[in-house]
């Protein structure tokens, strides 16, 4: 048996474990501001509870910012996330006001508290409204759908048309989540792969879905009765009409719905085709519109990096990763073939990539946006297929491998707008990166520069003491 230790030595051994967390705390903080991949240190030293515990802290707070921001944001009258009113001043319905504050809301955010109780007005009034990404947009007509159906009906009232299949099934998520507490509303999805019988009637209220099989479940399929909705939604209206085929099919699904459906259309952007084409399916409508510089968030900061060609944008990459800790990002390049090769040399450097590209089904890359939203891949590499819409909270970091461009070769600034708004989400805080590799790339950077009125600065990713900087 061992002896009973001294008085002596058991202080002795407090003092040396005492030491031992310490040490292990002090390479802790070391690791986390310096290592160029956060979360290969997760593994490496956490058999230490406490240690673990206190980086997870550091994680969340340093990255991904508490609540504390948003509710000073939403105290900050020029902030997208001000509020006057609370959702309950909102004239929320109770079971919808408990989804709310489920999903961790506190207060409704400016769109949400402006755009709400026109929605939600009697008789229904039309409604086209832009806001920032991020700041609440689809949690607002989500809300007003919600509010307006009756559960009693078995049909579809509500109808709700998205660009792409993955956010068609995103918003699908969010009704589910604030309707978690109103179980006697439904949803169906109408998108690619979930075959209805021609007359088989929905017993649903709500229909979430593409354009192209929603029109053919209005008309060739008959599954909906289009006479019979009374709330129509088209949400990313600029992606919508980016999309061959998209804005012809809205247009025809609206010409079928009776004269008194409520009309509601939000977009990001609202180029001068958009607002054409907004005109066009939302006749009479309340207007909520923000100017050219309110459209991108103070809260994402940009810069642009200088390089020769793609290695030197892959080492000031691999730098950016060196200097600050990045909770996930999402990295767009031009063509699939960059995208390839640089989700290849990045996985060769130890990081955990996914790569999603346009060639894929849409099953596949709603599964490659869902692995990387729970957090399974912590890089996403891509084209331009998934830089609208798509909220993954956690992206703390948007890095323009190549700048965002149109088929003339101009600058495509709402796809830019569109790509940054990954990060930033609600009140986040983000940081897009742009990666300039000749005149022509510096070219398009001025251009956006002009286009939203925003000086982009440059950084100098040889000095991680300015990148560290950058992230505080
Ligand atoms: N009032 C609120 N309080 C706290 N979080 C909110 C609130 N409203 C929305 N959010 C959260 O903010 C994030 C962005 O919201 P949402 O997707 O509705 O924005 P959006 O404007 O539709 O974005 P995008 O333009 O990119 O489509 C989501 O994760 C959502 O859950």
């Amino acid at each position: 048996m061992r002896a009973q230790p001294t008085a002596t030595e058991a202080i002795c051994g407090r003092v040396i474990t005492l030491a031992y967390h310490v040490l292990v705390v002090f390479h802790l903080l070391t690791h986390l501001l310096k290592s160029d991949r956060s979360f290969t240190c997760h593994s490496c030293l956490l058999e230490d509870k406490a240690a673990q515990s206190l980086l997870n802290k550091m994680i969340h707070t340093s990255l991904v910012n508490t609540t504390n921001q948003v509710e000073v944001l939403q105290r900050d009258p020029n902030s997208p996330l001000y509020s006057v009113k609370t959702f309950e001043e909102l004239r929320l319905k109770d079971k919808l006001l408990k989804g709310v504050y489920d999903m961790g809301f506190n207060r409704p955010s400016k769109i949400q508290e402006n755009a709400l109780p026109m929605m939600l007005a009697e008789p229904p009034q039309n409604l086209i409204a832009q806001s920032q990404s991020g700041t609440g947009k689809t949690a607002a007509f989500v809300l007003a759908m919600l509010s307006h159906v009756d559960p009693t009906n078995k049909w579809a009232q509500c109808l709700c048309i998205a660009p792409t299949y993955e956010l068609a099934l995103q918003t699908g998520k969010v009704i589910e989540q604030m309707g978690k507490f109103y179980p006697e509303v439904k949803l169906a999805y109408a998108i690619r792969g979930n075959k209805l019988d021609r007359g088989a009637k929905l017993q649903e209220q709500i229909v979430i879905g593409t354009p192209g099989t929603v029109l053919d479940w209005c008309s060739k399929l008959k599954i909906i009765n289009p006479k019979k909705i009374s709330v129509f939604v088209l949400d990313e209206a600029d992606v919508m009409i980016a999309t061959q085929g998209h804005q012809d099919q809205s247009i025809r699904i609206q010409r079928m719905l009776p004269k008194e459906c409520q009309m509601l259309l939000f977009s990001a952007t609202f180029e001068d085709s958009v607002w054409k084409f907004a005109e066009r399916v939302v006749p009479d409508p309340n207007i909520i519109k923000l100017k050219r510089e309110e459209e991108t968030l103070d809260t994402i900061k940009q810069y642009y990096v200088l390089c020769s060609d793609k290695e030197e944008k892959f080492t000031a990459l691999c730098n950016i990763y060196g200097a600050i800790t990045i909770a996930q990002a999402m990295i767009f390049c031009h063509t699939r073939r960059t995208a390839g090769w640089l989700a290849a040399e990045l996985t060769k450097e130890g990081h955990v990539v996914a790569l999603l590209s346009g060639e894929m089904t849409v099953e596949q890359r709603a599964a490659i946006i869902e692995r990387f939203r729970e957090g399974k891949e912590k890089v996403l590499v891509t084209t331009n297929v998934c830089s609208r819409g798509i909220d993954v909270e956690q992206v703390s970091v948007v890095i323009n491998f190549d700048l965002p461009m149109d088929k003339y070769g101009n600058a495509d600034n709402e796809t830019y707008l569109h790509r940054i708004g990954r990060t930033g989400r609600f009140g986040k805080r983000g940081l897009a990166v742009n990666m300039i590799d000749s005149k022509h790339s510096m070219n398009i950077l001025n251009q956006i520069e002009e286009h939203f009125n925003k000086k982009i600065n440059k950084l100098d990713t040889d000095d991680l003491d300015e990148i560290e900087k950058i992230s505080n």
